[in-house]
């Protein structure tokens, strides 16, 4: 791979981008999942990351994060290169929280400790209580009642697990978050409570997130652009307008189907009745 920069300072191609992802290349022995993949998430935005299945959607993300070296390519998280020093690799934990496919919370801890975790890594010297605080905070903030900090996450629903993921993804303050499908396996009405608690924070914490989903519903409910990946690249990244007028096969039947006219369909309604009330 590259020889990467191992320096922590902005840098002047970066402004205005909280990732950017050029030339990557990924592969796992004779397959290729990323060749040549560009990609670029601005500061402050929702970014969809949508494809078929296997077009290495998670792979893309477990790289930007450092968690997978590439066969080749740059990477920058708020100019920070994740294979680089130790301080950039550290930098970019303390500023990025991941709700993981699974939620992958510890399951003999309690939700409440499980928020501590990374509480305890990058601030050892705080005070347990304050650290008990900030966990409840950030309970309460994703959307829990109080009382789950001592709860088990197998005590919880799923969409109660999901958002319990997202209080430990926000214990640190990160600017920049990352969910991978965290609406997957959730009843539409949970599926949208949780599109509105996004939304929500993205506009009271002025976060960027990086958002893989399959869920129509929630391209349009809160994705201000969505990037679509296929032949292993990003194919388009563009608002939903346009992405969904890009001529390719996959893009016209996923933008075009039965499920998608549903998803607009409610998407103005939704707009319409802004407008009006
Ligand atoms: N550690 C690994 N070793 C070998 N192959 C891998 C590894 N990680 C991912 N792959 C392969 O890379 C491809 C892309 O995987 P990835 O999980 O990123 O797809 P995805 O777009 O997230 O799919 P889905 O929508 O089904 O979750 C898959 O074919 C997968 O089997």
């Amino acid at each position: 791979m590259e020889k990467h920069r191992t320096t922590t300072e902005h840098h002047d191609d970066d402004a205005g981008l909280a990732i950017r992802v050029r030339g990557l290349v990924n592969r796992f022995g004779a397959q290729v999942v990323h060749d040549d993949l560009d990609l670029d998430v601005r500061t402050g935005e929702i970014q969809g990351i949508v494809g078929g299945s296997g077009t290495g959607k998670s792979v893309l993300m477990r790289t930007i994060l450092g968690l997978n070296e590439p066969a080749a390519g740059s990477v920058r998280v708020l100019g920070h290169n994740p294979f680089g020093s130790s301080a950039d690799r550290h930098a970019i934990e303390r500023n990025t929280g991941v709700l993981f496919q699974d939620g992958a919370l510890f399951s003999s801890l309690t939700v409440g400790e499980n928020v501590e975790v990374p509480l305890k890594e990058h601030h050892p010297d705080l005070d347990p209580r304050i650290r008990k605080e900030l966990a409840l905070l950030k309970v309460k903030l994703a959307g829990l009642p109080a009382d789950a900090v001592a709860k088990l996450p197998s005590q919880l629903s799923g969409g109660m697990r999901k958002r319990a993921g997202l209080a430990r993804a926000l214990a640190l303050d990160p600017p920049i978050l990352f969910l991978d499908e965290p609406t997957a396996g959730l009843d539409p009405i949970g599926a949208s409570q949780f599109d509105e608690l996004i939304l929500t924070l993205k506009h009271a914490l002025g976060l960027t997130v990086f958002l893989i989903t399959h869920d129509l519903d929630t391209l349009y409910a809160i994705c201000d652009r969505v990037a679509v990946l296929a032949d292993r690249k990003v194919l388009i990244n563009a608002p939903l307008s346009e992405v969904e007028r890009y001529d390719q096969p996959w893009v016209q039947e996923y933008f075009h189907g039965p499920r998608a006219r549903a998803a607009q369909t409610i998407h103005l309604r939704n707009l319409t009745d802004h407008t009006v009330g």
